[in-house]
């Protein structure tokens, strides 16, 4: 197995083109060299054009140097892909060639096939044989054959071939990117929070991922011992001040501290963040003799405990928290960290799988409140409207520390609607107005008697997003649940009468599901069937994406709203019956965690 091992390292995709060997007088394997290879080539253009890392580089895809009729042709082409780091191999052909003999028999790679719909060679034979035999031997691989039949000489992938390829690729990229990297927790269980108690068997056996784990008393340490770059400490101060706006205005009544306190505890807060971004992923700009400070921990996400010991005596951390979690700081656009508040490594692990799906920052919220179209009349007065009326009401997301200010929908695509975006695509005016729409409110010390901030903002946006979670079912293993929907913007007073019922100083995002069957019912059974006190939620109707990456990691899902069609899996999921649901537990319950 090709492992990533270390943050900034990616899988490469290795695009296999197999061929019929036969030669003689007809010169068959001859007669199919070019449109065989023209396969690779056009697979491997959809993909590097489409596909980014969650850096924003291309995805990077090589090609066999030759076509694979052969065994031995296949084992030279798996060599030169074990030394390239490919994790992922699609095997593209548009006729028949030998199963078993040019299969990618690598047990760790995650493997696609598509076979070209065509008449003269029977490239859709090749698929299905390659595929029985992935079967047989226990190695999933997805099958993709497009719907219809196209001209020998046709060298366009179809929509629905494409559509394919790239949902496949881009949870396969997920899936092993998180190979040899850390999930970093800071702190341990906070509050009898089930997900904060770190399961390191599921992260090792599901993900190929690492557990490491510091104190909180890391940061004091570094922080006395000043064990951080100082001009980096200095650049985020100055730019904090200058950004990140403290308010009081939002505070119910609270134990008001001097201008002195609060200076200091600003700056507290600010270098918690440089610090944890050390603890993340190094830095080489530490002090003389911190080598071992500035290798970091190769964290491609993590969770700060935060309460209550800490927070009961410190500063809070959701300042670093929520932009740790934004796509951007003092250094500009940059990619998000994934930053789990209250240590939740359950919802750390949803938000880094919409996360590498995405290439956005995510929403970490608690699954707070379900208000009913008649409790929001009573309330208010107001009358539900469009999607929220729909689904008979709506659910409010807030939690103190990590939503990516990116969730306050203030910045645009390129129709100028909201949106979550890669940090590649925020302009300085994304930023600037994400910032604006956020204040820093001094944490409400009923909570966190240690102060600090709390980022305030309302997504002022209706957008489509997906909610999603990972939860473990003794027994039964990590399941996914998973709901499309969208935010709701409510009026303006309407917001503010519900907010100040609760935590009118953190985040909020009122979220209404796509209604349809069973727990999609309405918006309060989707609260009803919600496995935890959490929610990660991404930008986009992500949830196909997710049902694919959920597949190639064996974690079968509970819940969700895509429709049928969309549902793309290994081919033998088809052989665990056919129900999608149960043939997906079966299939996953039968082979097992990839790296077990
Ligand atoms: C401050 C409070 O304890 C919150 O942290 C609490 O409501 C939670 O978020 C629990 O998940
Ligand atoms: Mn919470």
């Amino acid at each position: 197995m090709a492992t990533n091992r270390y943050v900034g390292e990616y899988p490469v995709i290795g695009i296999r083109p197999v061929i019929d060997a036969r030669r003689g007088p007809l010169q068959v394997r001859q007669s199919l060299e070019e449109q065989t290879m023209g396969m690779a080539h056009a697979a491997a253009k959809l993909i590097s054009e489409n596909l980014r890392y969650s850096n924003g580089e291309p995805v990077k895809v090589i090609i066999a140097d030759t076509t694979i009729g052969r065994g031995a042709e296949a084992a030279k082409c798996a060599d030169k892909f074990k030394h390239a780091g490919v994790d992922i191999t699609l095997t593209v052909t548009p006729c028949w060639c030998y199963g078993a003999e040019t299969m990618d028999m690598d047990p760790m790679t995650i493997k696609g096939v598509w076979g070209f719909n065509g008449t003269e060679r029977p490239g859709a034979v090749y698929l299905a044989c390659v595929l029985a035999g992935y079967a047989q031997k226990g190695l999933p691989a997805f099958g993709i054959y497009g719907h219809d039949v196209q001209e020998a000489d046709d060298t366009s992938i179809p929509c629905d071939v494409q559509e394919k390829i790239l949902r496949f690729a881009r949870a396969a990229v997920a899936a092993a990117t998180m190979r040899g990297k850390s999930y970093l927790q800071i702190g341990a269980t906070c509050m009898g929070i089930a997900g904060s108690m770190v399961n390191i068997d599921f992260f090792e056996e599901y993900l190929g991922m690492r557990v490491e784990s510091v104190d909180e008393v890391e940061l004091l340490r570094r922080m006395n011992e000043h064990i951080y770059n100082e001009d980096e400490y200095q650049r985020a101060l100055a730019w904090a001040k200058e950004k990140c706006k403290i308010g009081f205005d939002k505070n119910p009544e609270f134990v008001r501290k001097s201008e002195k306190e609060m200076e200091e505890a600003f700056e507290f807060v600010v270098k918690s963040m440089v610090i944890i971004k050390d603890l993340y992923q190094g830095n080489p700009n530490l002090p003389e003799g911190r080598e071992e400070e500035a290798v970091g921990f190769n964290a491609i996400a993590g969770g700060f405990q935060g309460q209550r010991q800490w927070t009961d005596h410190f500063p809070n951390t959701d300042f670093a928290e929520a932009l740790l979690n934004s796509s951007f700081d003092w250094e500009g656009a940059r990619e998000p960290f994934v930053t789990a508040t209250e240590n939740d490594s359950l919802n750390g692990a949803t938000m880094l799988f919409n996360k590498l799906l995405t290439n956005t920052a995510q929403i970490f919220a608690d699954v707070r409140t379900y208000w009913s179209a008649e409790a929001v009349k009573r309330v208010t007065g107001y009358e539900l409207e469009g999607k929220a009326k729909e689904a008979g009401g709506f659910i409010h997301l807030i939690n103190s520390g990590a939503a990516c200010l990116d969730a306050c929908g203030k910045a645009a695509d390129k129709d100028g609607n909201p949106c979550i975006k890669p940090f590649w695509e925020m302009t300085e005016k994304d930023v600037d107005e994400c910032l604006k729409a956020t204040t820093w409110c001094a944490a409400d010390n009923g909570y966190f008697r240690g102060g600090g901030f709390s980022s305030r903002f309302v997504t002022e946006a209706a957008m489509p997003v997906t909610m999603a979670r990972l939860n473990i079912v003794k027994g039964v293993g990590p399941v996914l649940q998973l709901v499309e929907g969208w935010t709701v913007r409510l009026p303006d007073e309407v917001t503010d009468t519900l907010w100040k019922r609760t935590d009118y100083t953190w985040p909020c995002t009122w979220f209404t599901p796509r209604v349809g069957e069973g727990p999609f019912k309405s918006a309060y059974d989707v609260m009803n069937n919600w496995g935890a006190n959490h929610g990660a939620i991404s930008y986009g109707h992500i949830g196909a994406d997710l049902i694919t990456l959920c597949s190639i990691l064996r974690i079968p899902v509970c819940m969700h709203n895509v429709p049928e069609d969309k549902i793309f899996r290994p081919a033998c999921w088809n052989a665990y019956g056919m129900d999608k649901e149960g043939q997906d537990y079966r299939a996953c319950k039968a082979y097992g965690p990839m790296y077990k």
